[in-house]
């Protein structure tokens, strides 16, 4: 159980909540009554900040003056042990209130409704904005961060199977990129000087290294996999990826996202083709994009970067042969860069 101060002391923990917190976990919260919602909202504020997920509180009274549809809109459902209605009419059943009463209650809450505020969806934010949320997880804030300061929301999916290639398209293309995919195990010459040198290129031009392993196996192995083995993963790779349960069901699909937002201090987003979660710590990365729709000879499909980021409303646009097939890499690299730029800008309303 967890006590929210209204001030926190000036001595002792400090803290605005007292109890034990472990960040991830859902909290549940209790009020007496709600009016406008305000105190349940600033209650769920302070525990969001903590990394607590808050869905849903209870009260005892709900004054019905519009405070259920202002919590709505912040993503909490109110369940209320009693309306105002419900004990008017239970007062009046028992005589304790005559019918003048009940009519200038009931008129009293209908002209002194709160206004629920229009929900800024994430989509509206900027990138610098959801990198300052206290529940951001600390490498989506450096990507979100850096993505900022690049301009540039492109990850290029370097899918070549010789390392100086590897190293090359990691030397010209760095300046455009916010993040390099790869997938080591393709490359037929991999070493440990490999590696080395992508992290010397990686911070010279200032981008993340996304390694696409899609781990799909039990716990003890997973950690194997990315500790060990030859490709020594985790001592290079900025950001993995986990295997969504395979499988068509929606049902399983939501599972997945929850498990997901049930992890805020390991996951901070999605590989998918539109945005999954509404909450805005979460980065969505979209693969199958170039600047025609279509697809290839293998069931790839391809998004152009506006459907990707407007219409999707996810942040990041994978492109791979968009650029490797291009005769121009750099060229190729900066228009796509430039694409997704732009559709963000339009996005957040065209202020950058
Ligand atoms: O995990 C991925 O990145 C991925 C997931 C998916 O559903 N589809 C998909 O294409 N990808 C990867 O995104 C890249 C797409 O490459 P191009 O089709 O050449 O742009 C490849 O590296 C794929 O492995």
């Amino acid at each position: 159980m967890l006590i929210r101060r209204k001030e926190a002391k000036d001595y002792g923990t400090k803290r605005l909540v007292e109890g034990a917190i472990t960040p991830g976990e859902t909290c549940l919260i209790i009020e007496d009554v709600v009016t406008s919602g305000s105190s349940v909202l600033e209650t769920a504020e302070v525990l969001r900040r903590e990394g607590l997920r808050v869905t849903d509180a209870i009260v005892l009274v709900d004054r019905e003056q519009g405070g259920r549809e202002k919590l709505a809109a912040a993503g909490i459902r109110l369940h209320s042990i009693y309306t105002l209605t419900q004990i008017l009419e239970m007062l009046q059943r028992q005589g304790k209130v005559d019918t003048e009463m009940v009519e200038d209650v009931r008129r009293f809450i209908a002209e002194n409704q709160v206004t629920a505020p229009i929900p800024t969806a994430c989509t509206a934010l900027s990138y610098s904005a959801r990198a300052a949320l206290p529940v951001t997880h600390p490498m989506a804030k450096r990507l979100l961060l850096l993505m900022e300061k690049k301009r540039s929301n492109l990850c290029v999916s370097a899918d070549v199977t010789d390392a100086a290639e590897l190293l090359r398209l990691a030397a010209e293309l760095g300046p455009s990129i916010c993040l390099l995919k790869t997938h080591v195990d393709i490359l037929e010459d991999f070493t440990s000087d490999v590696s080395s040198q992508l992290r010397a290129l990686a911070l010279q031009h200032d981008f993340l290294i996304f390694e696409d392993r899609k781990f799909a196996d039990i716990g003890n192995t997973v950690k194997h996999q990315y500790q060990g083995g030859i490709f020594r993963i985790s001592s290079w790779a900025d950001v993995v990826n986990v295997h969504a349960v395979p499988g068509p069901g929606v049902v399983r699909g939501l599972q997945e996202v929850q498990l997901a937002e049930d992890h805020p201090s390991f996951v901070f987003g999605f590989i998918a083709g539109g945005k999954v979660s509404e909450q805005p710590q979460f980065l969505h990365l979209t693969p199958g994009v170039q600047m025609q729709p279509g697809g290839d000879s293998l069931g790839q499909q391809y998004q152009t970067p506006h459907d990707v980021i407007i219409n999707k409303g996810s942040d990041i646009i994978i492109v791979g042969r968009g650029i490797l097939s291009s005769s121009r890499r750099h060229e190729a690299a900066d228009m796509y860069r430039r694409a997704g730029w732009e559709a963000y800008v339009a996005r957040i309303g065209g202020k950058e």
